[in-house]
């Protein structure tokens, strides 16, 4: 059975073989951290054995409530940030026909995205697009408090009341959050509406395996059972008994921590495929966050090639050696297009005439591998055989999973996030929020 393959090979003339496997014992108590919970933020493990703990019932209910909300909605809009947010993009974006949007979308409502900026003009661009339209709202925040995705809801809760009343309203917002806290839950009770559950012990992060990502996915018409058994398939492959060797988040784990040892400092996720540059976005906050604390970790980075080739590619190939890259590779694109001959051929590509658009884009992804690792970058490379709902899955659990080996590994607790207070402590104290009158003293002082 074909699944995702993870090869090091050449990043091996930056760090050896034997340094990536000096790792090793270290990745055993890692990863025994995380399997007897004896670690660092162990009160949120609840990720580790989700995807083979979901049970057909649960999924039955999402796709229930996705049904219920595509049958009612041509535009279902998804309201969070984070966690609550990149993984259900990261999925639709790398499923989505690239123009659906323009095109329209089958039978499926179009799904777009609030709460995860506090954009002005974005929020009145979408108020004028949803006027007049049957649309419906997914409400997600673990908190229930975070401010971006509580304000783009306080606009389309009303305007969605406005366009078609309190009660039709009811059964068009579903709200997922905590089951028992916070001011989303305490709403949702009070109005009536639909809710899902993020379970207690998973992180915002880590949640895209819960109804935070399922959910909008499914309403997106996506295949979220083929999703979940494509990460419980890598739940095994990562298992604690597989050996370090055969264990590809082991091993991936090992290798940029080897590699950080060294001062390579910036690891770049790269894809040769457009759709895949949300998955970039869910994966830096997933490393970016579990691992950036104590002054220490990893910066992630992303670029899409071959366009990225064409502004940071001089960079990459030439700037400070602090950097690794990690290429998301996909073997088999959905459709085929040759490239025609052309009689004049002043551009002089009639050589590629009768090739596939991807024969060439699979050239320059071996191209600029040859060049990078020339050029001093090492590169790790993870294979996709397609993008498919199991393969995203795959990935996602094997991502996770590496992760929470990774922090172990460097020393933190890679399920925290305390730096992320520190901008809303004083966006509060600016905005003069009640309870913040020492804070706004202290803040107006500096300015
Ligand atoms: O789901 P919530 O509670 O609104 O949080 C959204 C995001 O905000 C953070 O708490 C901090 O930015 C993230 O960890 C989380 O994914």
């Amino acid at each position: 059975m074909e699944t995702i393959q993870l090869n090091i090979d050449k990043a091996l003339s930056s760090v050896t073989k034997e340094q990536v496997f000096a790792y090793e014992k270290e990745v055993a108590e890692s990863m025994e951290k995380l399997h007897k919970g004896t670690g660092k933020g162990n009160d949120f493990l609840g990720w580790l054995h989700l995807p083979s703990s979901i049970t057909d019932a649960h999924l039955s209910e999402i796709e229930a409530a996705a049904k219920q909300l595509r049958e009612r909605c041509e535009i279902v809009v998804v309201i969070g940030i984070g966690g609550s947010y990149l993984g259900a993009k990261a999925v639709i974006e790398a499923l989505s026909d690239t123009f659906a949007q323009i095109k329209g979308n089958g039978n499926n409502p179009q799904v777009l995205f609030a709460g995860q900026n506090i954009g002005e003009d974005y929020l009145y661009e979408l108020q004028q697009v949803l006027a007049g339209k049957q649309f419906g709202l997914i409400n997600i925040s673990k908190s229930g408090t975070t401010t971006e995705p509580a304000i783009a809801f306080r606009l389309l809760k009303k305007q969605l009341e406005a366009q078609v009343g309190k009660e039709e309203a009811k059964h068009r917002i579903i709200a997922v959050t905590d089951a028992a806290r916070g001011a989303l839950r305490k709403l949702a009770d009070m109005e009536g509406y639909k809710t899902f559950v993020i379970p207690d012990n998973v992180g915002g992060r880590f949640s895209v395996l819960t109804p935070v990502g399922l959910l909008p996915i499914a309403v997106a018409g996506f295949d979220i059972r083929s999703l979940v058994s494509g990460a419980a398939s890598m739940e095994q492959l990562c298992g604690a008994e597989v050996p370090f060797e055969k264990n590809p988040a082991a091993i991936y784990a090992a290798t940029r921590n080897a590699l950080y040892k060294i001062g390579q400092k910036i690891e770049i996720l790269v894809n040769f495929n457009p759709k895949l540059h949300f998955f970039a976005e869910w994966w830096k906050q997933l490393y970016g966050e579990s691992e950036g604390k104590d002054h220490k970790g990893i910066f992630p980075a992303s670029v899409d090639f071959t366009t990225d080739l064409h502004s940071m590619g001089q960079w990459i190939q030439d700037g400070e050696r602090s950097i690794f890259e990690t290429v998301l590779s996909v073997n088999k694109m959905k459709y085929n297009v040759t490239i025609p001959t052309d009689e004049d051929n002043l551009d002089g590509l009639n050589f590629l005439a009768g090739k596939r658009v991807d024969q060439v884009n699979k050239m320059a992804e071996l191209g600029t591998q040859i060049a990078h690792v020339d050029g001093g970058v090492p590169n790790l490379r993870i294979e996709m055989p397609e993008i498919t709902e199991k393969y995203l899955g795959e990935l996602i659990y094997f991502f996770e999973k590496a992760c929470g080996i990774s922090g172990y590994l460097l020393g933190v607790n890679p399920f925290d996030q305390p730096g992320v207070e520190a901008y809303k402590k004083n966006m509060f104290a600016l905005l003069e929020k009640p309870g913040y009158e020492e804070e706004t003293k202290a803040i107006k002082a500096k300015l």
